[in-house]
């Protein structure tokens, strides 16, 4: 090896957009209420970029990205940059159609939403069929690259790659039988070669196509696909260079495939996808390119181990041609700035590092001497997923006997009514808790706010007529937060925030020691709830999978090992709400298939784990005491066996918003226990009709018992209005009711009339 090379160059793929004071979100929220102008939400969006664009020049990077802002997400752009719009969404201006996509109108559902790869961001899933007639819609690539040039910077445009995008849709309603996307590619590839050339145009020297879901188990297709897409993009007769950057695991068999085009230069995850370092094929592939080495991770909030990163790229610079030091995937996953956590023990912030130390992290480690660790051996690998032995997880009596005792005890009609747990988290909440924070309330006064709210929540379910009342989270801002506070083990930020999806943002916790629960966490809440009706009330906690998945583990630590420190904390939880007397509680999951590894090989070994987790919380209760778990964007079909192992009495997943897939699939049929599939969507402000209630629950009666159908909207309805939660629980109540009245008619009637069943 020559001793020196052009020292290295520092990037990152992507960066946080929501502004670091969430500047987005409340530009969003003033421009959907009409508060405020389109222009005033562009005015917003352009800001935030300069502003990026300028503090990463700053920094240090010569060309940082552009394109990797949003007005809501980065498929629903591409979609829009290739005029993938469904005609149902057309008319008004292209903004008007942008969000009636995101979010639907008064009258038009929007689009299906569900989770980016292994994250808690969610994408609108776009709808492509054999008529889409693709064509470059919009320029918001080319104004970007214009808009940074303006200020003085030259930057690198980020675009959903092709094989990617066109994984990700879905078929559009109508398609034929066996029309996939990905059919569509040569359609697709053409419009890129045309952006391609404009970007060439415009002056962008690289552009960087996204393709995560090379990191998945491709099928031959999806192969072939990526050779055709890079060759044809490679042979663009006036073209930038091509950067594709594949993140969140390894490339596997798609990295020769891709190398074998004429892209210059690709991307690696060299944090979760180490494995390509060890693998002498991968690495003769990269002979001749260029590699952004992804050795700063873009998915923790944990400073770099530099002897890790610099050997990691040595390992990388004896094969190919030139290296870049970068992040492992784009940095949206992350907050802005670990140094505005003033509040954090300052030995904690230390080891902390968000968005703006991850870039600096990047440049300083571009800078270093690339042999100054002689004889460092590879990287090690991160602590495994799974240690060698868990704790048992205990089981519960059979199914059967359970069901028994809780019929006996709960005395619940056919087609029970219930609610995921949330209501309306409204201003007057927000503010007590500021108040709170801010000393203006004291905690006396804030604990009499919350349990009026309760009070209110029970009432109103009761006047609704619903079967099993919850007592509405009023106390949670959030349902992995809440637990965090009360938790030792955790920390949590101030202004953390991540996108989760559109304008809403989560601020995920971060767990840097030992989970311990000193004190019972939601028993008052619960016991309050209780002492007010004769109803049932559910008890509602998060389960140690989701809690886990939505914070920042302990790097240090096999993740199924944290996993279990958090069940045990949910186990004495439980433990303390059947003490209180609660005979229902709900153990919430839904980030369950979210941590799936994204390859076959090593999912079972997670289902087995979180599976086992989640019966180690839940195992202690009794057998009349009714477990309910809950999935929300889940694609809970795929994994219905292992919902079926969690154990739980009750599921509820989320159907509604994805037309009732988990309904129509063959699993929902074999399945043992209660199920409640959402019978409306509750990301949107649209209030359902009875007949579209109506047919998702005569979906589920076709494949379950009646008594084992449970009638639920998809998920909380903490965003929504009250006026818009008790219109729509009115029309699900009437329409349960009238079912049920239908399912089971009295004998005589049925006697009687034995063809009653026909609809
Ligand atoms: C994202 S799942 C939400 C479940 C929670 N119990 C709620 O109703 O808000
Ligand atoms: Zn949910």
């Amino acid at each position: 090896m020559t001793a020196e090379r052009t020292p290295p160059a520092a990037t990152i793929l992507g960066y946080p957009r929501i502004g670091p004071r969430r500047e987005l979100k409340h530009a969003l929220e003033a421009y959907w209420a009409g508060r405020a102008t389109a222009d005033d939400l562009h005015r917003t969006g352009r800001r935030l970029r300069e502003q990026t664009w300028r503090r990463l020049a700053a920094l240090g990077l010569a060309t940082p990205p552009s394109n990797t802002f949003s007005l809501y997400d980065h498929v629903l752009d591409t979609a829009a940059l290739l005029d993938a719009v469904p005609d149902r969404f057309r008319g008004g201006t292209a903004l008007d159609t942008y969000f009636a996509m995101a979010r639907g109108t008064g009258t038009v559902p929007p689009l299906r939403m569900t989770k980016w790869f292994d994250t808690n961001y969610h994408y609108i899933v776009p709808e492509i069929g054999p008529d889409t007639a693709f064509r470059l819609a919009g320029d918001k690539p080319l104004a970007e690259v214009r808009e940074a040039r303006r200020i003085g910077v030259a930057t690198r445009p980020v675009l959903l790659g092709p094989v990617t995008f066109l994984l990700l849709a879905q078929a559009a309603p109508g398609a034929p039988a066996g029309f996939a996307p990905l059919d569509r590619l040569g359609d697709v590839v053409a419009v890129y070669r045309e952006l391609l050339a404009a970007l060439a145009a415009e002056g962008a020297g690289q552009v960087q196509l996204d393709e995560p879901a090379l990191v998945t188990d491709l099928t031959p297709a999806a192969l072939t696909a990526v050779e055709t897409c890079y060759s044809r993009l490679g042979r663009s007769p006036s073209r930038p260079e091509l950067l594709v950057a594949t993140y969140f695991g390894h490339p596997g068999a798609a990295l020769p495939v891709l190398a074998g085009t004429p892209v210059e230069a690709i991307g690696l995850d060299l944090v979760r996808g180490a494995q390509t370092l060890a693998d002498p094929a991968a690495l003769a592939a990269l002979a001749g390119k260029t590699v952004v080495a992804g050795v700063v991770s873009g998915r923790d909030v944990w400073r770099t181990d530099r002897d890790r990163a610099l050997a990691a790229l040595r390992t990388v610079r004896e094969h190919a041609a030139q290296v870049v030091v970068g992040t492992s995937c784009p940095l949206l996953h992350v907050p802005y700035d670990a140094e505005a956590e003033t509040g954090l023990d300052p030995a904690l912030r230390r080891r902390l590092a968000f968005a703006e130390q991850k870039v600096a992290e990047v440049v300083e480690l571009a800078g270093l001497p690339a042999r100054s660790a002689p004889g460092t051996p590879l990287p090690a690998a991160p602590p495994p997923a799974a240690p060698a032995t868990l704790p048992e997880p205990g089981s519960r009596a059979p199914y059967q006997v359970r069901a028994a005792a809780q019929a006996a005890h709960l005395r619940l009609p056919d087609l029970p009514t219930t609610t995921i747990g949330s209501f309306p988290q409204t201003g007057d909440l927000r503010a007590a808790r500021a108040a709170l924070a801010a000393g203006r309330l004291t905690a006396a006064e804030y604990e009499e706010r919350v349990r009026a709210k309760i009070e209110h929540v029970v009432r109103l379910q009761e006047r609704l007529g619903l079967d099993v009342l919850v007592h509405g989270e009023p106390e949670r801002n959030d349902m992995v937060q809440y637990f965090a506070e009360h938790l030792d083990g955790f920390a949590v930020t101030r202004h953390g925030w991540v996108q989760s999806y559109g304008s809403r943002c989560t601020r995920p916790p971060i767990i840097h020691g030992d989970v311990r629960r000193p004190a019972p966490i939601t028993v008052r809440w619960a016991r309050h709830a209780r002492s007010l009706t004769e109803r049932p009330v559910k008890g509602m906690l998060t389960g140690p999978v989701t809690i886990v998945a939505w914070s920042f583990p302990r790097p240090d630590l096999p993740l199924a090992q944290v996993v279990f420190q958090v069940a045990e904390a949910v186990r004495a939880e439980v433990a303390d709400l059947e003490a209180a007397g609660v005979s229902v509680i709900q153990v919430d999951e839904p980030a369950l298939r979210e941590l799936l590894p994204l390859r076959r090989a090593g999912q079972d070994e997670y289902l087995a784990w979180a599976v086992a987790a989640y019966r180690r919380a839940t195992s202690g209760a009794a057998d009349r005491t009714q477990i309910h778990t809950h999935l929300c964007y889940s694609d809970a079909e795929q994994i219905l066996a292992a919902v079926d192992a969690l154990d739980a009495d009750v599921t509820s997943v989320e159907s509604a918003r994805s037309d009732g897939r988990i309904l129509a699939g063959p699993a929902v049929r074999g399945f043992a226990r209660g199920l409640g599939p959402g019978v409306y969507d509750i990301h949107s402000p649209r209030v359902p009709t009875g007949a579209e209630i109506e047919k998702s629950l005569r979906a589920a009666l076709d494949a379950l018992p009646a008594a084992r159908v449970w009638v639920n909207p998809d998920c909380g309805l903490k965003t929504r209005a009250y006026a818009e939660v008790e219109a729509a629980l009115t029309t699900m109540v009437a329409v349960a009711r009238r079912l049920r009245a239908e399912a089971a008619p009295d004998p005589g009637q049925a006697a009687e009339a034995p063809a009653a069943s026909e609809k």
